[in-house]
């Protein structure tokens, strides 16, 4: 959704008021400042209070949480209230839902599992019958996901899969949902809805981390370039058979693969579609390392929740510093790419190779 076009009535921003009050789990103090901060900014704008004495704590924190909203907009700063209100309401519900020492589920998805617990927030991919393909109801609810983790408590956030596959990639009867302009209106939606799924990896503010539980095709591969770290289990294989599909790159990895592993490996997985082993892919440095599969959950989840202790400012202004200067760049990239696959997905190689999928005459 486009956040510009999305702002919160006076009614929503009272609700949201009332909901804070009926929380049954106290949020935290770092929540809790930033609520203070956006009902501040929502109903008296920026801050020109006088700063406090060194001295005095609470009304310290407090003002810098106000003050660091700067010249947020009055009906941002309403809209990021009730976002977050939102967040806060669905996560800590279910937590009421739940037996004692289980995760806190999000309610409220059809495709995916999201929990929240040890500082972690946990996307799974929940189609394990499709091998997880990505339908276009996945892409929307991703996003969804992915906004509401960034402004959760959570201090890392991590996607993975439920059954055998990782993912394989995007679910290709998306191409069979033709709206009244035809198929190039659907070429166009398409892309416009690439471009925004993808600005959502870019744009990330935390860790976000892959957990690579078996095998990954097409677009669940070339985003792993805008991911913080990729841990692999030894059952997980790295697919882009874009050529095969008639298609093009995207997932900004015309631009991030060159960077990982050069051009000559990155041209021979993204235009001559050759698989990689979780060994080779972490040999490229696609994949930060690569356990068993045996033990892969046992280790990779130890691993997680210690890296999920450390400060989570400290982690997410590291990821800024060092992911900032590159935003702007791969912005630019995923226009192109989209603009690119706008015009593939409207060929002849491409229709014949999703109508040869769909017929079940071909698999890769
Ligand atoms: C909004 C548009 C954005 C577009 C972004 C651009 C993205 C590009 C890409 O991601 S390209 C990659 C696309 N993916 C594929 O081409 C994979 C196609 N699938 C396969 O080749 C195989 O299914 C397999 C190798 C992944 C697994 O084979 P196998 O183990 O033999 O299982 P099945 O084929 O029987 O699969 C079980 C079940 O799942 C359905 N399914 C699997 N993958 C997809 C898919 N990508 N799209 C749609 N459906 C998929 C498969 O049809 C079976 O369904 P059924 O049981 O027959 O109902």
């Amino acid at each position: 959704m486009n956040r510009a076009a999305m702002t919160a009535s006076q009614k929503d921003f009272e609700n949201a008021m009332n909901q804070v009050k009926l929380l049954k789990k106290d949020p935290g103090n770092e929540v809790k400042l930033k609520l203070y901060a956006l009902y501040k900014q929502a109903t008296e704008g920026p801050c020109n209070m006088p700063k406090p004495g060194v001295f005095d704590l609470i009304n310290k924190a407090k003002w810098d949480a106000w003050n660091t909203l700067g010249s947020l907009p009055k009906e941002t700063a309403r809209q990021n209230y009730v976002d977050l209100v939102s967040s806060l309401s669905s996560s800590l519900e279910s937590s009421s839902q739940v037996e004692p020492g289980t995760d806190r589920k999000s309610t409220g998805y059809e495709t995916l599992m999201v929990t929240s617990e040890d500082g972690i927030t946990k996307i799974t991919l929940n189609r394990p019958a499709k091998k997880n393909a990505i339908n276009v109801e996945m892409y929307h609810e991703i996003m969804r996901a992915l906004k509401a983790a960034s402004k959760d408590d959570s201090s890392i956030t991590v996607l993975t899969g439920n059954g055998d596959y990782y993912s394989s990639g995007n679910d290709l009867t998306n191409f069979t949902d033709i709206p009244p302009g035809g198929v190039e209106e659907k070429a166009k939606n398409s892309a416009i809805l690439l471009r925004e799924f993808v600005g959502c990896f870019i744009d990330f503010p935390k860790p976000l981390i892959a957990v690579v539980n078996g095998p990954a095709v097409g677009i669940s591969v070339t985003i792993l370039g805008l991911f913080d770290a990729v841990y692999a289990s030894d059952r997980a294989t790295f697919h882009t058979p874009f050529s095969h599909l008639g298609q093009s790159p995207e997932g900004c990895s015309s631009y991030t693969f060159l960077k990982i592993m050069g051009p000559a490996k990155a041209t021979e997985m993204l235009v001559f579609g050759k698989k990689l082993t979780a060994g080779e892919a972490c040999a490229q440095g696609l994949v930060t390392a690569v356990f068993p599969d045996s033990t892969f959950q046992k280790e990779v989840w130890t691993r997680l929740k210690a890296f999920a202790k450390l400060p989570p400012n400290a982690m997410r202004i590291s990821k800024e510093v060092i992911r900032n200067r590159e935003k702007e760049k791969l912005h630019a990239v995923n226009a192109e790419e989209c603009s690119v696959l706008q015009e593939r997905w409207l060929s002849d190689e491409c229709m014949n190779a999703v109508v040869n999928f769909l017929s079940r005459k071909s698999k890769l």
